[in-house]
């Protein structure tokens, strides 16, 4: 049986507001595998984000269970799970977050300084493995302000990438980028499931969920749906059927 990277188990998640008490996860399961493509979908308000919040141990739920890489996150510490963040998960978001006037190699370290284990020359040639990996081995040097969003949101992924992640965890991270762009990015998540790496992509497009072998559909905090997909979309080949003016870069 494959390793099961994510385990979630009747998970709720309340907030109290005054008075009233706004259920926001009524009660989840699912389990995600290891090496599975999964898109989280669902339009606003469906609970996206608080479960986003939760699978990123950036928020506790109200009851239920969650498991990541077989740890039980629950009664964890607010230090310790900054450490299962930085240790198994690989956040991409929106806005890309990079550090500015630092350059793509500083910004992919970065998650790397936390780690007393790997030593300057070891975070380097890491930093470097991954940039080539997203195809970016000739932009080292360049800082955000000298990159296209799509070449940001490739440090991104490199540096979600530098720590060996169990997961990426990806939030909306097409969502500033233009179609030829986000087809670009699409490749990339594909290439590297293709080698083996656990994706799960937060969002509310639709068409993301063509890319990626399963989609579990959140609707007012329950599960609508959670199907595997049979025939998944090519994002590269998407990119080819591009009419030549779309091609901006
Ligand atoms: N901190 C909070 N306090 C109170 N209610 C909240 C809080 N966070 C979320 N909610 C409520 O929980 C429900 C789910 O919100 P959530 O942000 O998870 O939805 P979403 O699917 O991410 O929406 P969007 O796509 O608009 O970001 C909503 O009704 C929202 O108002």
């Amino acid at each position: 049986m494959a390793k099961e990277t994510i385990k979630i188990e009747n998970l709720k998640r309340q907030f109290t507001m005054g008075s009233e008490t706004v259920h926001a996860l009524k009660g989840i399961s699912f389990t995600i595998e290891e090496g599975e493509f999964v898109t989280i979908m669902g339009s606003s308000g469906s609970g996206k984000s608080t479960m986003l919040n939760i699978l990123g141990c950036l928020d506790q739920p109200t009851s239920g269970n969650y498991e990541i890489d077989g740890v039980k996150v629950k009664n964890l510490s607010k230090n310790e799970l900054a450490t299962i963040r930085n240790e198994k998960i690989g956040f991409i978001f929106q806005s890309y977050n990079l550090l500015a006037r630092t350059s793509a190699i500083e910004n992919v370290e970065l998650p790397l300084l936390y780690n007393s284990k790997v030593t300057s020359e070891e975070r380097r040639k890491r930093a470097i493995n991954a940039l080539e990996m997203v195809g970016l081995g000739d932009r080292l040097f360049h800082t955000p302000s000298q990159l296209s969003g799509g070449q940001q949101q490739r440090v991104a992924i490199a540096r979600s990438l530098v720590n060996n992640p169990v997961m990426i965890l990806a939030d909306e991270a097409t969502g500033n980028l233009d179609t030829r762009t986000s087809y670009e990015i699409m490749t990339l998540f594909q290439e590297l499931n293709k080698k083996g790496i656990t994706i799960t992509f937060v969002t509310h497009e639709p068409d993301i969920a063509t890319f990626s072998g399963r989609t579990i559909v959140l609707k007012d905090g329950e599960i609508m749906q959670d199907y595997k997909n049979h025939k998944v979309q090519s994002a590269a080949d998407q990119l080819a059927k591009l009419p030549l003016e779309n091609h901006l870069s």
